[in-house]
Protein backbone atom coordinates (compact mmCIF):
# COMPACT_ATOMS: atom_id res chain seq x y z
CA UNK A 1 0.00 0.00 0.00
CA UNK A 2 1.79 3.47 -0.96
CA UNK A 3 2.07 5.52 1.72
CA UNK A 4 0.79 9.49 1.17
CA UNK A 5 4.03 10.60 -0.26
CA UNK A 6 5.02 14.00 0.86
CA UNK A 7 6.86 15.55 -2.21
CA UNK A 8 10.92 15.28 -1.28
CA UNK A 9 12.52 18.45 -1.51
CA UNK A 10 15.26 18.50 -3.93
CA UNK A 11 18.56 20.23 -3.35
CA UNK A 12 21.29 20.61 -5.56
CA UNK A 13 24.50 18.29 -4.49
CA UNK A 14 26.41 19.17 -2.37
CA UNK A 15 25.86 21.13 0.72
CA UNK A 16 28.52 23.69 1.11
CA UNK A 17 29.57 23.35 4.75
CA UNK A 18 31.53 27.40 5.13
CA UNK A 19 34.74 27.17 7.58
CA UNK A 20 38.41 27.81 7.26
CA UNK A 21 39.36 25.83 9.94
CA UNK A 22 40.55 22.59 9.54
CA UNK A 23 40.18 21.49 13.45
CA UNK A 24 36.35 22.02 12.77
CA UNK A 25 36.28 20.13 9.53
CA UNK A 26 37.94 17.35 11.32
CA UNK A 27 35.47 16.94 13.70
CA UNK A 28 32.57 17.91 11.21
CA UNK A 29 33.45 15.02 8.75
CA UNK A 30 34.17 12.37 11.89
CA UNK A 31 30.39 12.85 13.22
CA UNK A 32 28.58 13.58 10.13
CA UNK A 33 30.13 10.61 8.22
CA UNK A 34 28.38 9.80 5.02
CA UNK A 35 25.32 10.52 6.65
CA UNK A 36 25.21 14.17 4.61
CA UNK A 37 27.18 14.77 1.32
CA UNK A 38 28.70 18.12 2.01
CA UNK A 39 32.26 19.72 0.62
CA UNK A 40 33.95 22.60 2.88
CA UNK A 41 34.09 26.22 1.52
CA UNK A 42 36.19 28.76 3.29
CA UNK A 43 34.37 31.91 2.95
CA UNK A 44 34.93 35.70 4.92
CA UNK A 45 31.39 36.44 6.12
CA UNK A 46 30.56 38.92 8.73
CA UNK A 47 29.98 38.19 12.49
CA UNK A 48 27.07 40.54 12.83
CA UNK A 49 26.64 41.23 16.61
CA UNK A 50 23.39 39.72 18.71
CA UNK A 51 22.72 36.66 19.80
CA UNK A 52 24.11 33.28 18.57
CA UNK A 53 21.75 32.00 16.92
CA UNK A 54 20.80 35.64 15.25
CA UNK A 55 24.48 35.84 13.85
CA UNK A 56 24.41 32.15 12.19
CA UNK A 57 20.89 32.48 10.40
CA UNK A 58 22.45 35.75 8.81
CA UNK A 59 25.48 33.78 7.83
CA UNK A 60 24.02 31.27 6.55
CA UNK A 61 21.80 33.72 4.61
CA UNK A 62 24.61 35.70 3.23
CA UNK A 63 26.57 32.17 2.10
CA UNK A 64 23.69 30.84 0.70
CA UNK A 65 23.56 34.05 -1.96
CA UNK A 66 27.60 33.60 -2.19
CA UNK A 67 27.19 29.67 -2.63
CA UNK A 68 23.92 29.96 -4.63
CA UNK A 69 22.87 26.55 -3.09
CA UNK A 70 22.52 24.78 0.08
CA UNK A 71 24.60 25.36 3.05
CA UNK A 72 25.53 25.17 6.70
CA UNK A 73 27.47 27.15 8.78
CA UNK A 74 28.84 26.94 11.94
CA UNK A 75 29.70 29.31 15.29
CA UNK A 76 31.16 28.77 18.47
CA UNK A 77 30.86 30.57 21.52
CA UNK A 78 32.79 29.87 24.88
CA UNK A 79 30.06 31.38 27.63
CA UNK A 80 31.65 32.28 31.41
CA UNK A 81 28.99 31.68 33.68
CA UNK A 82 30.29 34.01 36.58
CA UNK A 83 30.19 37.00 34.10
CA UNK A 84 26.58 37.03 33.58
CA UNK A 85 26.00 39.58 36.69
CA UNK A 86 27.30 42.76 35.87
CA UNK A 87 29.40 44.03 38.75
CA UNK A 88 28.53 46.94 40.41
CA UNK A 89 31.35 49.10 41.24
CA UNK A 90 34.81 48.34 42.19
CA UNK A 91 35.82 47.60 38.33
CA UNK A 92 38.24 49.74 36.25
CA UNK A 93 36.48 50.57 33.47
CA UNK A 94 38.70 48.59 31.44
CA UNK A 95 37.55 45.52 33.29
CA UNK A 96 33.70 46.33 32.63
CA UNK A 97 34.35 46.69 29.00
CA UNK A 98 36.16 43.45 28.89
CA UNK A 99 33.00 41.56 30.91
CA UNK A 100 30.76 43.92 28.74
CA UNK A 101 32.35 41.84 25.99
CA UNK A 102 32.13 38.82 27.39
CA UNK A 103 28.91 38.61 28.15
CA UNK A 104 27.83 38.64 24.97
CA UNK A 105 30.83 36.13 24.28
CA UNK A 106 30.20 34.78 20.69
CA UNK A 107 32.76 33.53 18.10
CA UNK A 108 34.37 36.70 16.89
CA UNK A 109 34.95 37.75 20.85
CA UNK A 110 35.65 34.46 22.27
CA UNK A 111 38.27 34.16 19.33
CA UNK A 112 39.99 37.42 19.70
CA UNK A 113 40.17 37.16 23.72
CA UNK A 114 41.92 33.42 23.04
CA UNK A 115 44.39 35.29 20.37
CA UNK A 116 45.05 38.58 22.96
CA UNK A 117 45.06 36.95 25.94
CA UNK A 118 45.77 33.40 25.87
CA UNK A 119 44.78 30.12 28.12
CA UNK A 120 46.15 31.51 31.11
CA UNK A 121 44.45 35.03 30.13
CA UNK A 122 41.09 33.46 30.19
CA UNK A 123 41.71 31.57 33.27
CA UNK A 124 42.83 35.36 34.84
CA UNK A 125 39.79 36.52 33.93
CA UNK A 126 37.67 34.13 36.31
CA UNK A 127 40.35 34.94 38.81
CA UNK A 128 37.92 37.34 41.42
CA UNK A 129 35.49 34.69 40.91
CA UNK A 130 34.47 31.51 42.18
CA UNK A 131 32.44 29.91 39.82
CA UNK A 132 34.40 28.66 36.97
CA UNK A 133 31.05 27.35 35.27
CA UNK A 134 31.31 28.04 31.30
CA UNK A 135 29.59 26.40 28.50
CA UNK A 136 30.51 25.50 24.96
CA UNK A 137 27.70 26.37 22.44
CA UNK A 138 27.73 25.48 19.43
CA UNK A 139 25.57 26.66 16.18
CA UNK A 140 24.66 25.35 13.20
CA UNK A 141 22.48 26.97 10.59
CA UNK A 142 21.31 25.63 7.56
CA UNK A 143 19.77 27.67 4.54
CA UNK A 144 18.27 25.10 1.32
CA UNK A 145 19.45 27.95 -0.44
CA UNK A 146 19.31 31.68 -1.35
CA UNK A 147 16.17 33.16 -0.18
CA UNK A 148 15.08 30.18 2.65
CA UNK A 149 14.57 30.79 5.75
CA UNK A 150 17.52 28.94 7.70
CA UNK A 151 17.51 26.74 10.34
CA UNK A 152 19.47 26.94 13.19
CA UNK A 153 20.54 23.76 15.63
CA UNK A 154 22.07 24.44 19.03
CA UNK A 155 24.27 22.20 20.68
CA UNK A 156 25.64 23.22 24.74
CA UNK A 157 28.02 21.38 26.62
CA UNK A 158 28.46 21.94 30.62
CA UNK A 159 31.62 22.43 31.97
CA UNK A 160 34.54 24.34 33.99
CA UNK A 161 37.27 26.68 33.01
CA UNK A 162 40.63 25.03 34.16
CA UNK A 163 44.48 25.66 33.51
CA UNK A 164 45.36 24.36 30.35
CA UNK A 165 45.80 20.71 29.94
CA UNK A 166 46.65 18.83 26.69
CA UNK A 167 47.89 19.25 23.49
CA UNK A 168 47.05 23.45 22.53
CA UNK A 169 46.40 22.82 18.61
CA UNK A 170 42.47 23.54 19.29
CA UNK A 171 41.46 26.78 20.41
CA UNK A 172 40.40 26.77 24.19
CA UNK A 173 40.39 23.04 24.17
CA UNK A 174 42.80 22.61 26.97
CA UNK A 175 40.87 25.18 29.30
CA UNK A 176 37.67 24.15 28.80
CA UNK A 177 37.11 20.78 31.46
CA UNK A 178 33.49 19.44 30.62
CA UNK A 179 30.76 18.56 33.74
CA UNK A 180 31.42 14.38 34.42
CA UNK A 181 35.08 14.61 32.85
CA UNK A 182 38.60 14.62 34.76
CA UNK A 183 40.01 15.54 31.27
CA UNK A 184 39.85 18.85 29.08
CA UNK A 185 38.60 18.75 25.75
CA UNK A 186 42.04 18.89 24.70
CA UNK A 187 43.06 15.71 26.65
CA UNK A 188 40.62 13.73 25.96
CA UNK A 189 40.42 11.02 22.96
CA UNK A 190 38.92 12.55 19.46
CA UNK A 191 36.21 10.12 19.91
CA UNK A 192 35.38 10.93 23.32
CA UNK A 193 35.04 14.56 22.85
CA UNK A 194 32.86 14.09 19.51
CA UNK A 195 30.46 12.09 21.34
CA UNK A 196 29.59 14.52 23.88
CA UNK A 197 30.91 17.71 23.10
CA UNK A 198 28.73 21.05 21.66
CA UNK A 199 29.34 20.05 18.22
CA UNK A 200 28.25 16.82 18.62
CA UNK A 201 24.99 17.69 20.11
CA UNK A 202 24.30 20.54 17.62
CA UNK A 203 24.81 18.14 14.40
CA UNK A 204 22.83 15.34 16.29
CA UNK A 205 20.11 17.72 15.22
CA UNK A 206 21.28 18.55 11.92
CA UNK A 207 21.28 15.03 11.33
CA UNK A 208 18.04 14.42 12.52
CA UNK A 209 16.62 17.19 10.74
CA UNK A 210 18.22 15.89 7.22
CA UNK A 211 16.18 12.55 8.07
CA UNK A 212 13.10 13.78 8.63
CA UNK A 213 12.72 15.89 5.40
CA UNK A 214 14.28 13.47 3.35
CA UNK A 215 16.13 15.60 0.65
CA UNK A 216 16.87 14.18 -2.17
CA UNK A 217 20.28 15.45 -3.29
CA UNK A 218 20.51 16.47 -7.26
CA UNK A 219 23.16 15.83 -9.48
CA UNK A 220 24.25 16.38 -12.59
CA UNK A 221 22.90 13.77 -14.52
CA UNK A 222 19.81 13.27 -12.51
CA UNK A 223 18.73 12.39 -8.64
CA UNK A 224 20.21 10.00 -6.27
O1 LIG B 1 35.48 22.91 19.74
C1 LIG B 1 36.27 23.85 19.94
N1 LIG B 1 37.27 23.74 20.84
C2 LIG B 1 38.15 24.73 21.10
N2 LIG B 1 38.14 25.90 20.47
C3 LIG B 1 37.17 26.08 19.54
C4 LIG B 1 36.20 25.09 19.24
N3 LIG B 1 35.38 25.58 18.28
C5 LIG B 1 35.81 26.82 18.00
N4 LIG B 1 36.88 27.13 18.76
C6 LIG B 1 37.62 28.41 18.80
O2 LIG B 1 36.74 29.41 19.23
C7 LIG B 1 36.99 30.62 18.53
C8 LIG B 1 35.72 31.13 17.91
O3 LIG B 1 35.18 30.24 17.04
P1 LIG B 1 34.61 30.60 15.63
O4 LIG B 1 33.39 29.78 15.47
O5 LIG B 1 34.43 32.05 15.40
O6 LIG B 1 35.85 30.06 14.77
P2 LIG B 1 36.31 30.28 13.28
O7 LIG B 1 35.68 31.58 12.83
O8 LIG B 1 37.80 30.28 13.38
O9 LIG B 1 35.80 29.10 12.54
C9 LIG B 1 38.13 30.33 17.60
O10 LIG B 1 39.30 30.76 18.23
C10 LIG B 1 38.11 28.82 17.44
O11 LIG B 1 39.39 28.29 17.19
MG1 LIG C 1 33.78 32.09 13.23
Amino acid sequence: MAAAAKAAVVLPRPVTFVTGNAKKLEEVKAIIGNSIPFKSLKLDLPELQGEPEDISKEKARLAALQVNGPVLVEDTCLCFNALKGLPANGHTLFEFMLISFLLDFSGPYIKWFLEKLGHEGLNNLLMAYEDKSAYALCAFSFSRGPGAEPLTFLGKTPGKIVPARGPTDFGWDPVFQPDGYDQTYAEMEKEEKNKISHRYKSLELVKSHFKEAGYVFQTDDGTI
